[in-house]
């Protein structure tokens, strides 16, 4: 694509995006200052904001095919200029450029002018903006169709971030709770790039703070790809240094800088939920006895975990390895400043859990009905009609109930898991009163590809700050399922120490992501955990030599080895 095509595209999506972040933030736009930069620092007031679309218009106006890429656009115009800034109130721009298309009403962009708000008007310019970087402009109905209607505005500052985004994505990209419409969404927004808007308004969803980040970009391109070495030399020198410790502290600003830049809303603190002494040890054949389980919990107490999944009330018939939860309760009742839920499948279970002292419980639900009947031995609908008695049981206690769906992209025996019916528990047990809802890939088949959609559907329902991922590593999807979460709003994570773990009713489904792992690539974003990396492995060598095996985690592994061998020299 010829520069100044692209410079111009990108300078005038600028202007839309602060716009629209403006908007959605619900500023007042009259009087919003703002700068647009590329690469070099010649600066030139331009009064940004108007040229761009007046220069287009004069173009269409002139009936030169302006769009038709050549160059001529991007020369002719005030786009190659470097700085433009944009001193006008943006109300005003609005309205300038609404008169402007309005002269052009033999236009057929006429057709698509007509606005119903700032926020419509600004998708437009988007629209317009997008068309103009493709080879030749073709402003269609359909890519324009959601500017026709009107966008219901009235309701938008109580809508979620998702469902705001819903609301303004074009229709023919905009996500329903349907089944087949979600689970074709990706495919479909790249099938419609030609409509233009739907790629790029969908990164919305999860720049949630992105608007001081959008500046810079030839910058930010810079040190993303590490072409600073000065940035890469500091950020590599702090994953490791020889005597195992890691620090993070070195340059912590420095990485969260990058990472913020790349990855634009992390989230600066992040939960782990470690579910290895429940979920982690449930599949264990040889019974590991209670002693080794006190420890264990005690030794990722210790590493700074703040909730630690420490057994469950359910069956022994079903998991004897957990027959022992009453006495694991008891054992680890003392620990302090350390919250640690159980699985409670039925009142009886809750029950005895709370005469055990808990103080938190997790009821688990299923997406799929084929694992519910083989997880607990019931429908779903049955299963929710008795999550309902234990949360409400729970809620005279003042106990806190976490809740888990399972299945949520893949079941082991219906295959792909539609996102509705995830939305459709999840929704469920928020109603209930669950505090957390974790939405668990029971099998490990999620890909961003399947996730994404999948949490789209339930952040539609229930909000981000209410949910919690539950990867399983079985084709080592989990870290970058957990990434795209964190993009999307999500900053609570279920990991099993030492990656132990599968499901029994889930055959094959390997453990849970390991939480080393999770740890040490949170540390490397910048994000805090409060977890001390080396207290973490210690207990997750101190499991793994008692079960007799490797550890499932990539980076105790790595670091295990990395340490042996300078020990040597
Ligand atoms: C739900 C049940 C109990 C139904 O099991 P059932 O056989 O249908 O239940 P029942 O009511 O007919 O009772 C059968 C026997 O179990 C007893 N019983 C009944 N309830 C309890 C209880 N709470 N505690 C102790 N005993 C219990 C009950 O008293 C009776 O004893 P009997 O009269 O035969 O001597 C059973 O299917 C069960 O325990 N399932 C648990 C399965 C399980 O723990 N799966 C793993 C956890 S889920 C998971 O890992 C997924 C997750 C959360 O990690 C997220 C993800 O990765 O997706």
């Amino acid at each position: 694509m010829p520069n100044g095509i692209w410079s111009h595209w990108q300078l005038s999506r600028r202007y839309i995006e602060l716009i629209l972040l403006a908007a959605l933030e619900g500023e007042d736009l009259n009087g919003l200052d703002f700068e647009a930069k590329r690469d070099d620092s010649r600066s030139e007031d331009i009064r940004g904001g108007r040229r761009p679309l007046d220069d287009l218009l004069e173009d269409l106006e002139d009936g030169k095919e302006a769009f038709e890429v050549g160059g001529e656009l991007g020369e002719g115009l005030a786009l190659d200029k470097n700085v433009a800034r944009c001193t006008d109130g943006l109300e005003d721009v609005f309205n300038h450029t609404r008169d402007e298309l309005q002269r052009f009403q033999h236009h057929q962009l006429v057709h698509h002018a007509w606005v119903s708000s700032k926020i419509s008007f600004a998708l437009l310019l988007l629209n317009l903006n997008l068309a103009s970087s493709l080879p030749r402009l073709s402003v269609s109905s359909s890519a324009m169709s959601s500017l026709e209607e009107p966008l219901g505005l009235e309701n938008f500052p109580s809508l979620s971030v998702v469902g705001r985004l819903q609301r303004i994505t074009s229709d023919s990209c905009r996500p329903r709770i349907d089944e087949a419409e979600i689970d074709n969404r990706i495919a479909e927004c790249r099938q419609c790039s030609s409509s233009n808007s739907c790629q790029d308004i969908d990164m919305y969803a999860w720049r949630r703070q992105a608007r001081d980040k959008f500046s810079d970009p030839i910058n930010l391109r810079r040190t993303c790809f590490c072409r600073d070495h000065n940035a890469r030399d500091h950020v590599c020198h702090s994953w490791y240094s020889q005597d195992r410790r890691y620090s993070a502290s070195c340059c912590h600003m420095e990485i969260r800088d990058i990472a913020q830049k790349l990855f634009r809303c992390l989230p600066r603190c992040v939960k782990i939920v470690e579910v290895g002494p429940r979920d982690g040890l449930q599949n264990e054949k040889n019974i590991v006895p209670t002693i080794v389980k006190v420890e264990l919990i005690q030794r990722l107490a210790t590493s700074g975990l703040s909730v630690v999944e420490a057994t469950s009330f359910v069956s022994p018939k079903w998991v004897p390895q957990l027959a022992d939860a009453k006495d694991v309760m008891k054992a680890i009742r003392d620990i302090r400043g350390v919250r640690f839920p159980v699985l409670t499948p039925n009142l009886k279970g809750f029950e005895a859990a709370a005469a055990a002292g808990a103080k938190e419980v997790a009821i688990f639900a299923s997406a799929s009905e084929s694992f519910s009947m083989s997880n607990i031995n019931c429908s779903i609908k049955d299963s929710l009609a008795r999550y309902q008695e234990v949360a409400l049981a729970a809620k005279k206690l003042a106990i806190p109930i976490r809740g888990y769906v399972s299945c949520v992209v893949g079941c082991p025996v219906e295959g792909a898991v539609p996102p509705c019916k995830v939305a459709f528990v999840a929704k469920e047990l928020y109603d209930m009163g669950c505090s957390e809802i974790s939405l668990g890939d029971t099998i490990g088949v999620g890909t961003p590809g399947t996730v994404v959609p999948m949490l789209e559907a339930v952040m539609s329902v229930v909000p981000a700050e209410k949910l919690a991922v539950h990867f399983h590593d079985t084709y080592g999807q989990a870290l970058s399922n957990i990434l795209v979460s964190l993009q999307m709003g999500i900053s609570v994570v279920d990991s099993s120490i030492a990656g132990l773990g599968g499901c029994p009713y889930a055959k094959g489904a390997s453990g849970n992501v390991a939480t080393e792992d999770v740890v040490y690539m949170l540390n490397g974003l910048g994000i805090k955990t409060n977890v001390d990396l080396n207290k973490l492995m210690a207990a997750g060598d101190f499991i793994c030599k008692h079960l007799g095996r490797q550890s499932g985690s990539k980076t105790a592994i790595a670091l295990t080895r990395i340490t042996a061998d300078a020990s040597k020299i």
